[in-house]
């Protein structure tokens, strides 16, 4: 990189938890970072916790110096909340700035609003990157995942930062120039549509578990890590087992067990149910995951229903351990490739070529949904895939064969003992949709022509027909 005398390379702006450990890591890969804060008494804390690294720190209170530290083109990474913020950040910043400079977006972002702020600054030789960065605090430090989406331009300026910060699956770093405007942003959203759908999935093998099998936080946090060696191997039971062990230092009980249970939500699982079903692409697993949470929040409702709703299980065993973990192995694979299908389908709504099995080998380490499944995905995709439907490829058909059986026993265990399971549920239900060649969505249409006059396709001939819906009864 042609770094100016004295100036940075890159400036970060926004030192929370993600902003400040970025900035960390790339200090620590040997790049020169400029950094800023909204509140400016963060800034001297952050570069004295820095230590050494503070020799390639350097803070900024003004605006316009932090502005001016910066080699040109600059490159400057905001990591403050989505929406407004960003939106007057980006006006405020815009008159310091110089043709060639892009600014990043590298918080959760809608990816509608990426896109407007790309062409809103289109003409203006400032571009904007929205790169969607997965990997928590920790990843941010030591290696994120990033989903590049923006010019060439500014692709070209800011890969050599972002290929040496980026965690590393078997020495090939993760992350991707994905495609133009809002691209990078949908591809984290739709990451952690999946992330919400497979949390959901572990949550409710824990409540099969629990509440059906009368299991402790401890053993079922044991299983999982026996789980982890193995085709669920992932961050997501990496960390739900260490939870599920943690004991609560006031309490000494686990520490799952003094958590509310009501799930927060920011908005990406929400957003990714809602661009799917804008395309009209079925997302049942993470719109049962984003149901979920809503449902949790409800917990007065829960707490009064609990007396009154009786009429519960109606019996049955809690299938086995080896059962459970196929048929939660089943519903990571089905979230998966209902989140593949909604990329593709956004590749070509929006006309942006997305390469899924790039999008799969950059999603193989540093981001939370990381398991080693996405090896076999990516590995899916640079085979030959039918259509690039992950669901047929033989490699996954194979890995369904074993592990549905697993599901089907799980979905009607949970049913009988009255266990929720709304996300592995609508999984197969998806899974029992897709595989019929002939489905009933002909009574649906017999019922739209019937009362709207709305037609349909027949199975024998072109074009649209009505019915003779000659079997009316009389009124009575
Ligand atoms: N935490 C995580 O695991 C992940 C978070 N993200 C995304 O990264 C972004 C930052 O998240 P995170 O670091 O966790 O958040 P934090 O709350 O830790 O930090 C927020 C930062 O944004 C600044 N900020 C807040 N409001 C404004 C504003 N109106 N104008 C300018 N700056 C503002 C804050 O400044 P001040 O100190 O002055 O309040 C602070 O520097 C978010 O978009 C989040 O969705 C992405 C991936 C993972
Ligand atoms: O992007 C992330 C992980 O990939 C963030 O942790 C995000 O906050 C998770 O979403 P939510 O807060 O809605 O659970």
């Amino acid at each position: 990189m042609n770094r100016e005398a004295g100036k940075a390379d890159i400036g970060v702006y926004g030192l929370g938890t993600m902003g400040s450990a970025l900035a960390l890591n790339l200090a620590d890969n040997g790049f020169q970072v400029s950094v800023a804060n909204r509140e400016a008494d963060w800034i001297a804390p952050f570069l004295t916790e820095a230590g050494p690294l503070g020799e390639r720190l350097q803070g900024h209170e003004a605006l316009a110096d932090f502005v001016q530290s910066l080699s040109r083109p600059r490159n400057i990474l905001f990591m403050i909340p989505s929406g407004t913020p960003m939106d007057v950040m980006i006006d405020t910043i815009k008159p310091l700035l110089d043709e060639g400079d892009t600014l990043i977006d590298g918080g959760n972002a809608d990816f509608n609003d990426t896109r407007a702020r790309s062409a809103a600054l289109e003409g203006t030789g400032i571009h904007f990157v929205g790169m969607g960065v997965s990997g928590g605090e920790e990843g941010a430090r030591r290696g994120p995942s990033m989903m590049v989406g923006g010019s060439t331009h500014s692709w070209q300026h800011l890969r050599p930062m972002v290929e040496a910060i980026a965690a590393r699956h078997k020495g090939d770093p993760c992350v991707a120039h994905v495609g133009p405007d809002g691209a990078g942003h949908f591809v984290k959203t739709v990451h952690n549509g999946i992330e919400y759908a497979d949390m959901q999935m572990i949550a409710e093998i824990y409540g099969m578990l629990r509440d059906g099998a009368g299991k402790g936080a401890d053993d079922i946090g044991q299983l999982f890590a026996q789980w982890q060696n193995g085709p669920l191997g992932s961050y997501l039971i990496e960390v739900s087992a260490a939870a599920l062990q943690s004991v609560d230092r006031r309490t000494g009980l686990p520490v799952v067990d003094i958590i509310l249970d009501q799930a927060g939500q920011k908005g990406t699982g929400r957003w990714t149910l809602i661009e799917a079903l804008k395309m009209g692409q079925s997302a049942s697993a993470i719109e049962a995951a984003v149901g979920a949470r809503g449902w949790s929040s409800e917990k007065s409702l829960r707490v009064a229903a609990e007396p009154v709703l009786t009429l519960g299980a109606v019996g049955g065993a809690v299938p086995s351990n080896d059962t459970l973990k196929h048929a939660l192995l089943a519903g990571r694979i089905l979230a998966h490739a209902q989140g593949f299908r909604i990329l593709t389908a956004a590749s070509t709504e929006f006309d942006w070529s997305l390469d899924l099995a790039r999008i799969a080998e950059i999603w193989r380490a540093g981001c939370i949904i990381r398991s080693v499944l996405l090896d076999d995905f990516a590995a899916a995709f640079r085979g030959d895939l039918p259509d690039g439907h992950l669901i047929l490829s033989p490699q996954i058909t194979q890995m369904l064969q074993g592990s549905i059986p697993s599901l089907r026993k799980v979905v009607a265990a949970g049913a009988s003992l009255g266990v929720a399971l709304p996300a592995l549920s609508a999984s197969l239900g998806w899974y029992d949709s897709i595989r019929r060649a002939r489905g009933t969505a002909n009574l649906i249409q017999a019922q739209r022509d019937f009362f709207g006059a709305h037609g349909f396709a027949r199975v024998d001939d072109e074009g649209a027909f009505h019915g003779d819906w000659n079997m009316i009864a009389p009124a009575p």
